[in-house]
């Protein structure tokens, strides 16, 4: 099975023959880096890496050959709609924007499960994640790597009572990496401690025999304390352990990312905070990963707040060092990713590390001002350990609530997260093995009585499922309802009339989004603004995000609503698309018939970037085609520009209107069609007009010949010409 770039991901295919689907390859997989200097169309660059072979460019790309250089970081998208098959379509749109990343939030609780999840069920928040749903989504990606041309990583969760079982999932269906960190299931999920020490051991020696990448759990506390700059002495001592901690278990330690967040965020002054902070916990574990990850902690719901955070953190990284990118979706202050939201945090993410690509080859850090600054947190670090230890260890430490206290160590307020060493749930479930213990599996952590001389433990059996995967058992559904199939049903009749339907996060789900400008305060305008939004017939219209422009003159109001209607894909009426002759074709008739224009921005208008691309020869503009222009300029009189085209005998006027406020570009229109008709040349000259806001229907409404809107290029407009010179000679 291939995907087509011009055909839909096919779920139903996806779907079958799952039980006999296997893994490509196990483990992380980093991107192919190219050397420094590395000439990508006309620019060098220092930090990238392959490009791909099928691609979303960033939108001025267009104006650079269309390259989309790709940054050195793995960049991570983050998915979590709850249902797999949407997920998957995401993940494809996200990997064309340049994640090879692509973790999935599991659904909420699952952490509390001591199981495995089997079927495929809707998730809330994220997706429950199922032997089937893995398959699925590792078959697609696998697919979505051969069309975009590079390796995609699959990333999901090893947390809660089940951890061990659902490591053991991973590594038999190839999931690429894992969170995995005990102090999580501890602080944030209420699990015992000992039960998730001891967890975290046997499923790291079971990641790390899959090859799978480790990123810890150190990003929570950023999020849940009070004061999220206060816990960096703490964040430093969460890395040290879970580190530790897994290199003992049996990790390599380029397989254990740190998940680092810059903690803070304007209106502080947070460069001078977030930079030493990524400063420090590069310098005390610099043979480890990092996992860079945009701020949470401060994101609302408004959109380019959240993306100013997002440039400025991954300027941390770009400064410091990132192994991998992660992406948060903009809107994780107001919804569960969206895709917009999914591909506008990628965005950011490779937008940000290409615009600084070899800054460090600009700019250093001026350590006179920082090394003191490194060292103290350092300390406070190394401190915090220190009484860690005299306290007995982690777990009297965590019972004494020494975690996510929002006093920055030393100082302390006493309210960090307590958890009671003998409590929390699987409290007194760690029973210790036997002396005969003895368990027939390979990558087993900790004693095992096993037998002398075994090649392998799982000889004695034939094989275990990670040596062995014909051994997996595997259950394809388990409810009759709450599944796959049933939601495919739903939305059959949809596919099968070619019905459209706007949607966020699910095929169909009907959602648009919409925003507008009150002139209320606030109150008022939430008030208007649902009032407008029933009034056009929309349902279910929910305010998403306000933005006071001022306390009473204005509120920018953002809204998500659904359309309660569907588009019939066969009634669509497409834009024709501009004719354009060939480049031959085009030579040939300019060269036996000689063509003069005018051209210039007509009006009190400045813009000549547009006009100038559709001149001159280097942009492929009409030039090229050897037909000659007289430029007049910009805030050209629609009088001027007639009596230019008569004096230089032209056959055709080109006038670019870009300002259209109050319709000043169809008043221009109007004049330089009646001034033609005064001067009795409306026959002899073509008037033809362009701008990223006209079309070729609205300048004809208006007694033009042609209309170009965005996107045009001199080919266009040559092609235009010949052809009504043609009609001309021929008439
Ligand atoms: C160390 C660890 N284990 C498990 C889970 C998830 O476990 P549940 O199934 O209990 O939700 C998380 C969650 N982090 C959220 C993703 C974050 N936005 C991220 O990108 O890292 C976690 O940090």
């Amino acid at each position: 099975m291939k995907l087509e770039p011009n055909k839909k991901l096919n779920v139903e295919e996806i779907l079958k023959d799952l039980d006999k689907y296997r893994p490509k390859r196990k483990g992380w997989t980093w991107r192919e880096k190219l050397p420094p200097k590395t000439k990508i169309g006309d620019f060098e660059y220092y930090e990238v890496s392959k490009p791909l072979k099928n691609f979303v460019a960033l939108p001025a790309a267009h104006y650079f050959k269309n390259i989309d250089p790709q940054p050195q970081e793995v960049i991570t998208s983050e998915i979590a709609s709850g249902r797999f098959e949407e997920d998957i379509r995401r993940m494809r749109m996200a990997a064309w924007h340049g994640a090879d990343h692509i973790m999935v939030i599991r659904t909420l609780g699952q952490s509390h499960m001591d199981g495995l999840i089997e079927g495929t069920p809707e998730g809330i928040g994220g997706i429950p994640i199922t032997r089937k749903q893995l398959r699925a989504s590792r078959k697609a990606l696998d697919l979505i790597e051969e069309e975009v041309g590079r390796p995609i990583n699959f990333h999901s969760y090893v947390s809660g009572v089940a951890g061990p079982e659902v490591a053991v999932l991973f590594a038999e269906e190839g999931v690429n990496g894992a969170h995995q960190d005990p102090q999580y299931n501890v602080l944030y999920r209420g699990i015992n401690m000992i039960r998730s020490f001891v967890d975290a051991a046997v499923a790291k020696k079971i990641m790390a025999s899959a090859n799978m990448l480790q990123i810890d759990g150190a990003h929570n506390a950023n999020a849940s304390a009070k004061f999220a700059w206060k816990v960096m002495p703490e964040l430093l001592v969460q890395h040290a352990i879970n580190s530790l901690y897994s290199v003992k278990a049996g990790m390599k330690k380029e397989n254990i990312a740190l998940s680092t967040v810059p903690p803070i965020v304007s209106p502080t002054p947070e460069f001078r905070l977030n930079f030493v902070y990524a400063l420090t916990i590069r310098e005390l574990f610099k043979d480890y990963k990092f996992r860079a990850q945009m701020n949470t902690r401060y994101i609302e719901s408004d959109l380019f707040d959240a993306t100013r955070i997002h440039v400025l953190d991954t300027l941390i990284s770009r400064l410091t060092k990132a192994d991998i990118q992660s992406t948060i979706t903009p809107d994780e202050g107001r919804n569960v990713p969206w895709h917009i939201n999914s591909i506008r945090g990628v965005e950011t993410a490779k937008h940000t590390l290409i615009a600084l690509d070899g800054i460090k080859e600009m700019v250093q850090v001026n350590w006179d001002n920082v090394r003191e600054k490194v060292r103290e947190l350092k300390m406070r670090a190394i401190l915090m350990l220190e009484e860690i230890v005299e306290m007995g260890g982690y777990f009297e430490a965590v019972e004494n609530g020494m975690f996510v206290d929002n006093g920055e160590y030393p100082e302390r307020m006493g309210d960090g997260i307590v958890r009671k060493k003998d409590g929390g749930i699987g409290a007194g479930t760690v029973v210790p093995r036997d002396k005969d213990y003895m368990a027939p599996v390979c990558h087993h952590f900790g004693y095992n009585n096993l037998p002398e001389g075994l090649e392998k433990p799982c000889d004695l059996i034939g094989g275990c499922t990670l040596c062995n995967p014909d051994k997996i058992q595997y259950i394809d559904e388990l409810d009759e309802e709450d599944n796959v199939y049933k939601r495919l049903e739903k939305i059959r009749e949809y596919k099968e009339n070619n019905l459209i339907k706007p949607e966020v996060e699910w095929s169909y789900d009907g959602y648009i989004q919409l925003d507008m400008t009150i002139p209320e305060s606030e109150e008022y305008a939430e008030a208007a603004a649902l009032e407008i939004c029933k009034r056009m017939g929309l349902e279910d219209a929910q305010v998403i995000s306000k933005t006071v422009l001022h306390p009473t003159e204005a509120t920018y109001v953002e809204l998500k609503a659904k359309v309660p209607f569907a588009i019939k894909k066969d009634d669509l009426v497409l834009p024709k698309k501009p004719e354009v002759m060939s480049d031959d074709e085009l030579f040939d008739f300019f060269a036996k018939h000689k063509v003069k224009v005018v051209a210039g921005t007509v009006g009190n208008d400045e813009h000549n970037v547009g006009i100038r691309e559709i001149l001159d020869i280097k942009h492929g503009g009409i030039e090229k085609y050897g037909i000659k222009y007289e430029y007049l300029g910009t805030s050209v009189p629609p009088e001027k520009m007639i009596d230019a085209a008569i004096e230089f005998g032209a056959q055709a006027i080109l006038a670019s209107m870009i300002v259209t406020h109050n319709d000043v570009h169809v008043e221009n229109m109007k004049k330089l069609h009646q001034l033609a008709i005064e001067k009795g040349v409306r026959d002899k000259i073509l008037l033809i007009v362009g701008g990223t806001q006209l079309n070729d229907d609205l300048a004809k409404e208006n007694g033009m010949d042609a209309g170009f809107g965005r996107g045009t290029k001199g080919a266009h407009v040559a092609t235009f010409i010949a052809k009504k010179l043609k009609e001309k000679m021929e008439g």
